[in-house]
């Protein structure tokens, strides 16, 4: 089982989006929210991108030929709608030439407070022997991710699963580790608690909300 990678535990101007994120007084500018978990997607994107395989190519300039190692596939991305949207946008902005699958999972919260995932609809490409990179910008129990994951794998054979988040929690972390020992986890931090209704803290609130308005 590999060892998570964690963005925030090298010093880097990604910080300051990650603050910016969680700012109370800087997260109710959706615009900046939004764009924020995309540099932050970026980031990530361009870290899972350094651990692909790569061949090397001659590349024709107009005075001779360079050797460049370059990627062998594109992986596929995908996210979870809707919080994950942005932090997507971000990925795809790096693997631009990449195919994207959506899910769409939401939490069915009963009268006791406990809460089950439910998957409504999975739009995707081929996965089988992809490499598939799926983002959400938030691993707070770790469920919906191990649910949309699990159901992928059991419809399609995937060569390389990479999870990404912007913030997770340590729970999460290990409920993705006992549910999906294979899967190379990426995020930007790991908080250690959550609320009694499974919010992050100090996390950094409703994610979907405040990038896209409170639902009803
Ligand atoms: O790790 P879990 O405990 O499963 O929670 C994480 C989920 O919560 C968030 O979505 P949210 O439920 O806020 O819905 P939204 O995307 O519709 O806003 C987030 O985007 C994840 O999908
Ligand atoms: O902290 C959390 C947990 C789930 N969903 C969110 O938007 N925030």
């Amino acid at each position: 089982m590999s060892v998570p990678f964690i963005l925030n535990h090298t010093n880097s101007i990604a910080n300051l989006y990650l603050a910016e994120l969680r700012d109370v007084n800087i997260q109710s500018d959706k615009a900046r929210f939004r764009r924020n978990q995309e540099k932050l997607g970026t980031i990530l994107a361009y870290e899972i991108s350094k651990t692909l395989q790569y061949t090397n190519k001659e590349i024709q300039t107009p005075l001779g030929t360079a050797n460049i190692s370059l990627p062998v596939i594109q992986p596929v991305l995908a996210t979870i709608l809707r919080a994950g949207l942005p932090f997507h946008q971000g990925f795809m902005n790096f693997f631009e030439q990449s195919k994207s699958a959506f899910i769409t999972a939401c939490r069915k919260v009963k009268k006791s407070g406990a809460f089950n995932i439910q998957v409504d609809h999975i739009s995707t490409p081929d996965l089988n022997n992809k490499t598939l990179i799926i983002s959400d910008t938030m691993l707070a129990t770790g469920q919906s991710l191990v649910i949309v994951c699990k159901e992928l794998m059991a419809q399609y054979n995937i060569t390389d699963l990479h999870i990404a988040a912007v913030i997770a929690s340590t729970e999460g972390i290990t409920h993705i580790k006992a549910n999906l020992p294979k899967a190379k986890i990426w995020v930007c931090a790991v908080d250690e608690e959550m609320t009694s209704k499974a919010y992050i803290v100090p996390g950094l609130g409703d994610a979907g909300d405040l990038a896209f308005g409170e639902k009803v």
